[in-house]
């Protein structure tokens, strides 16, 4: 009698080698039988040789990661709410990227190496391409969600598995990855699967969602949802508005209702796309409070409950006054106070930095220059915190209130770079909105326009935004007169603009308009306060995944000796995945990434580390003890420990409270109801 294996592969053989037409139909069988003839005729791929999982080096996977940074930590939010009520099941979670690399897991420790054996793990490469027929890489090609159940993979080394993908996307519907979950073994019935499918198509929608509310943090964002009482948390459909009311951003969940791209709803008028007016879309930002909103037009209307999420940092949820700007419009995103606190506006610079000159001597310039009216240009090596340093000087500066918007000119195809800096009016070019766009230099208005590497933007926009800076004012394509805008500026990059002015690719002339002053923002490696950063780092991304623990001193050590060539970008991928390596346990130096644990330490670096005593077989935070400092980890354990209570936390550590709070601010320690 033939192996399962044996008659798996004779039928991936057999559906595999016809002819790709010869498949039709869009249930689940074809949607596979389409996969394995791929597989086979398009891939390559051999069903009679099976191969374990490709399993990427550590160095390549943190490359995959460092592309998806932010969207990593919305996710892994959700994947530990979805791992919760799954586990018992004996289910595990993958994040992959786009290309199908897994960038996050969670599973049970207990199972690990037959999770890892099973290609279940950090930087298994389930592309289909490599894999063949799974969840992950049929999800990316299908972009739906699907269970791929057993002898469904083409591959039969994975014949044991149950696989259930969703996709996830980005508020511009661009594919960002996939949400798996995943088993060793499961009942033979694929029906078995269902609610785990309903299940894995949720958690993704609330991972879009929280994602989106993230790259819109600083816009109102309406919530429309159909069961009463529940919209807060579970309206599907999200648009993120400006001050006049005109859609910025549009979610899945929007994009499906209005069948259109995120493209054709942004720039559109609110109240063209919905039956609502403006001073509804006012009443409804003021008082926080669900309302009824229709949808559709005069013959098909559906009845929704609609509620306005604020900006974040913008104050209290009680209804304040109402600000008004200057031809007396009721701005719908100031309707409540979205200035940041005083104390956070003050703090906003100093809380870059610890016990460095260097840093000092920049955050003290910084705020002399920040409402001077010049034009700043900070330069720094890639993952030095430029862009973080941009926002600082925003939220500093007394136009904190008005918008930062963030430009990056190498990633904005050079086709659309002009139409979305300077806006274009309706009509004026093919594949424009019908409307026109306001662009982001007049978006910018009043507030800080960030252009991140200045030094990517194409020759012939380089001579336009020069005009912008001289005559403070922008000529949209397709418009006859210019609009006057209030600019300022903070220009950024990583390259030698001299060198590029010398080599003919950048504008003198521009260059020195841009660099009013320029701020040289050091390399990590080169930086004294190298402890705070990587303390600060470790509380903020234990706080994120829920853990509860420390660094070990050891670690602490090879984290301090490293030379940091990605700077704190890479020291925080670094210590996300050494937190992901030691689940609870505390972090030593084995969790880290092999070329931090292994790098030859510098002389200098080793110098200022702590000496290699006794102390190295406790954490970090116990090493501190004697000093005035606490530590962050160690803060952060005894905040939790005593449910945030700061006079019983203080009790504990033998400090006033004033303390807690100081070193608290300091570390940047958030109490979780105030986030
Ligand atoms: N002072 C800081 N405190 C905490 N995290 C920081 C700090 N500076 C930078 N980071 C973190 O480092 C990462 C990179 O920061 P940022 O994007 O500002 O760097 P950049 O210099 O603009 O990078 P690039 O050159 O690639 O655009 C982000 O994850 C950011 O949160």
């Amino acid at each position: 009698m033939p192996s399962v294996r044996s008659s798996h592969i004779d039928n991936v053989v057999r559906i595999g080698s016809s002819a790709a037409s010869s498949v039709s139909g869009a249930g689940p069988q074809a949607i596979f039988h389409k996969s394995w003839t791929r597989c086979m005729q398009q891939h390559g791929l051999d069903p009679t040789r099976p191969t374990p999982t490709r399993i990427l080096p550590s160095s390549l996977v943190r490359d995959h990661q460092q592309r998806m940074d932010g969207f990593m930590r919305v996710a892994r939010a959700g994947m530990q709410d979805l791992y919760r009520r799954v586990a018992d099941l004996g289910y595990m979670l993958l994040l992959t990227d786009a290309d199908g690399v897994t960038v996050d897991y969670i599973g049970n420790p207990a199972s690990e190496p037959q999770l890892k054996a099973a290609g279940l793990y950090i930087g298994a490469d389930w592309n289909e391409a490599h894999a063949g027929t799974c969840g992950v890489g049929t999800c990316l090609v299908e972009q739906a969600t699907i269970i791929c159940h057993q002898a469904e993979h083409f591959d039969a080394t994975h014949i044991g598995l149950t696989c259930t993908a969703a996709p996830l996307r980005a508020p511009n519907g661009q594919l960002l990855g996939v949400l798996d979950v995943s088993a060793l073994h499961s009942p033979e019935a694929r029906e078995s699967q269902h609610l785990v499918q309903h299940l894995t198509a949720m958690y993704a929608q609330m991972i879009e969602d929280a994602n989106f509310l993230r790259c819109f943090a600083r816009h109102a964002v309406l919530r429309l949802g159909t069961v009463p009482g529940l919209v807060e948390v579970s309206g599907d459909v999200m648009f993120a508005l400006d001050d006049d009311g005109v859609v910025c951003g549009a979610n899945t969940g929007a994009r499906r209702r209005f069948g259109g791209h995120a493209a054709d709803l942004v720039g559109q008028p609110l109240t063209q796309l919905l039956d609502i007016g403006m001073d509804a879309l006012r009443s409804m930002a003021r008082s926080g409070a669900p309302e009824p909103v229709a949808l559709g037009g005069p013959q098909r209307r559906e009845q929704f409950q609609g509620v306005m999420i604020p900006p974040r940092g913008g104050g209290t949820a009680a209804p304040g006054p109402v600000a008004t700007d200057a031809d007396g419009r009721e701005p719908l995103a100031l309707a409540r106070d979205r200035r940041p606190a005083a104390g956070a506006r003050h703090d906003a610079l100093d809380r870059l930095l610890g016990d460095d000159a260097v840093m000092r001597g920049l955050v003290d310039q910084s705020k002399r220059l920040v409402d001077s009216h010049v034009h700043l240009l900070i330069r720094g090596e890639t993952g030095a915190g430029k862009e973080v340093l941009a926002r600082a000087l925003h939220a500093y500066s007394a136009r904190a209130a008005q918008p930062f918007v963030a430009v990056n000119c190498a990633s904005i195809p050079e086709s659309l770079i002009e139409s979305e800096l300077f806006g274009y009016t309706p009509g004026s070019f093919t594949g424009g909105k019908s409307k026109g766009m306001k662009g982001l230099i007049a978006q910018s208005d009043g507030g800080t326009l960030f252009l991140d590497e200045i030094g990517d933007m194409p020759l012939a926009l380089q001579t336009r935004l020069l005009r912008v800076l001289a005559e403070s004012e922008v000529l949209p394509l397709g418009a006859e007169r210019p609009i006057a805008v209030r600019l300022n500026v903070i220009a950024a990059t990583h390259r030698d603009l001299r060198e590029a002015i010398a080599a003919g690719s950048f504008r003198e002339d521009l260059y020195y308009r841009l660099a009013g002053a320029t701020l040289a923002l050091p390399p990590l490696r080169a930086r004294a306060d190298r402890q705070f950063l990587i303390e600060k780092l470790f509380a903020e991304e234990a706080q994120t995944l829920g853990l509860d623990t420390a660094l070990h001193a050891d670690a602490l050590h090879s984290l301090l000796a490293y030379d940091w060539p990605g700077n704190i970008r890479e020291l925080r991928n670094a210590l996300r995945f050494a937190l992901a390596q030691a689940g609870d346990r505390p972090v030593g130096v084995a969790d880290l990434p092999l070329e931090v644990s292994s790098a030859p330490g510098r002389r200098e670096a080793a110098s200022t580390a702590p000496a290699p005593t006794a102390h190295d077989a406790r954490p970090a935070a116990e090493a501190d003890e004697a000093t005035e400092d606490i530590g962050a980890a160690r803060l952060l354990h005894a905040l939790k420990a005593h449910r945030w209570n700061i006079a019983s936390t203080a009790r504990a550590l033998q400090r006033c409270r004033a303390t807690i709070y100081r070193q608290m601010k300091r570390y940047g320690i958030t109490q979780p109801h105030l986030l």
